[in-house]
């Protein structure tokens, strides 16, 4: 299977157990690694042969910057959902960071694997 993938997609979103956390929105980062075919675009050379990555960036933008979750795998499952569904991806795979939550460490968060 080929693959897009997008590198440490900064998001703003509100997410988190506690009320005050959701408040606000706050940075995430995803890196998304997206299952396609992408043969029949490589040799028409159009972009309707294959999944847009720009459209799915400002898809997954928009959607949370209008929800609200309390668990990290809750928002990733929505995103992974949101890719199968909307872009009739294969599979989708998605590391999903919250930076400078806890003390002493860079960032946590968890990986999901969906199949369409
Ligand atoms: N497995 C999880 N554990 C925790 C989560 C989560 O989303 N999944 N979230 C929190 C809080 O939101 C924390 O990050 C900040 O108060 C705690 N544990």
């Amino acid at each position: 299977m080929d693959t897009i993938f997008l590198e440490q997609v900064k998001v703003q979103t509100k997410l988190g157990v506690p009320d005050w956390e959701r408040a606000v929105p706050q940075t995430i980062i995803l890196d998304i690694e997206i299952g396609y075919d992408f043969s029949k675009a490589c040799h028409s050379d159009a972009i309707e042969d294959t999944i847009d990555y720009g459209q799915v960036v400002g898809r997954i933008r928009e959607t949370l910057a209008e929800r609200s979750f309390k668990l990290v795998e809750a928002l990733g499952e929505h995103v992974c959902q949101l890719v199968l569904q909307e872009f009739k991806a294969m599979d989708v795979k998605l590391k999903v960071s919250k930076p400078g939550i806890l003390p002493g460490l860079k960032a946590l968060g968890i990986t999901i694997y969906r199949k369409g």
